[in-house]
């Protein structure tokens, strides 16, 4: 099949903003080209921050790679996607250089190139990542293996904001939880929620990829039986109370989750949010204490951020 790959050179800090623009817009996956990830770690840009070939050489920021079927007529869509990420600057994102060129491409040459740089790799204390094309055998005691295939789904589980969120999991996981895991992607988070012993979880994604993703994932980790994934936008219209909810997502859409994430903790229940840049991490810590939330922590890898706050129980 052929597609055309849409590539736009933008800011490290619009990344997200910028794929999420694509996606709805009807792309069917993004690619991201990080030369400094690239340069510095090469293992840890994954996720939608896939890394591919490095042929085009960006000094500065990141070239965004969006693939369109070549049923879809993007001459039309290209000057609403264009005016969308315009728009991104009055969020305060700045968005680079804002370069774009097009180019039809085979469908072989993106959808698995990222696959040559995804191997096994230990991501906290007890939790190691594997694709699922690739044998691995756990080394430590207690080392638990998540199997995935993430296709065009984000979370390899190496990318700095999910390994900030399982580290949040596997702190606050004590066994039994019900969990609410906001913006699934692959289903790693929730995959890993279950290997760590909470009781049940349920997942959701706007996204139907990511839908399909996570639930082919689910079946491939044999212990995650308990792990339910659905479409839904962030937790709108859902009704379980929950111990603990964990998302990560972009700061924006941190933001709207805030009054939904405390209508369904219990007393203290935990919320660990993730995906968060230093630029929105004030916002992201007033928002929570304004809704009630006591901050517990706040963790740090690379330029990413996660917050972990508690619906502390009145005496
Ligand atoms: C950064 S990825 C995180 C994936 C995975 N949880 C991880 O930690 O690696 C964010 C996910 O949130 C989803 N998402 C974005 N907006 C959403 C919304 N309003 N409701 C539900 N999911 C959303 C995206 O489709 C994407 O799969």
């Amino acid at each position: 099949m052929k597609w055309t790959e849409v590539s736009v050179h933008t800011s490290n800090e619009a990344i997200e903003a910028v794929s999420n623009i694509f996606i709805e817009a009807g792309s069917g996956g993004v690619a991201i080209e990080n030369v400094q990830d690239f340069l510095s770690t090469p293992d840890d840009g994954f996720g939608e921050i896939r890394i591919l070939e490095n042929q085009d050489y960006v000094s500065e920021g990141s070239l965004v790679k969006a693939y369109f079927p070549e049923t879809k007529n993007l001459m039309e869509l290209i000057p609403e996607i264009k005016q969308r990420i315009l728009a991104l600057e009055s969020y305060g994102l700045s968005i680079g250089p804002n370069t774009f060129s097009i180019e039809d491409v085979q469908e072989e040459n993106w959808a698995s190139a990222w696959k040559k740089y995804y191997h096994p790799q230990q991501i906290t204390r007890y939790l190691t990542v594997a694709p699922q094309w690739e044998e691995y055998e756990p080394k430590l005691d207690g080392e638990i293996v998540i199997r995935l295939d993430p296709g065009l789904a984000f979370g390899t589980g190496t990318h700095a904001t999910t390994r900030l969120s399982l580290q949040g999991l596997e702190t606050y996981i004590r066994g039994g939880e019900t969990i609410l895991d906001v913006g699934t992607g692959s289903g790693v988070l929730s995959i890993a929620s279950s290997a760590l012993g909470a009781g049940e979880i349920h997942a959701f994604d706007l996204d139907e990829v990511a839908v399909r993703s996570a639930k082919e994932n689910v079946k491939m980790n044999a212990y995650a039986q308990n792990v339910s994934v659905s479409a839904n936008d962030l937790l709108k219209g859902i009704e379980i109370p929950a111990d603990i909810v964990v998302a990560n997502i972009l700061a924006e859409i941190i933001v709207p989750l805030i009054p939904d994430a405390w209508r369904l903790l219990k007393p203290n229940g935990i919320f660990i949010t993730s995906g968060i840049i230093e630029a929105k991490k004030e916002l992201i810590l007033s928002e929570l204490e304004t809704q009630g939330f006591t901050i517990l922590q706040v963790l740090q890898m690379k330029d990413w951020f996660a917050i972990v706050a508690q619906k502390v129980e009145e005496d």
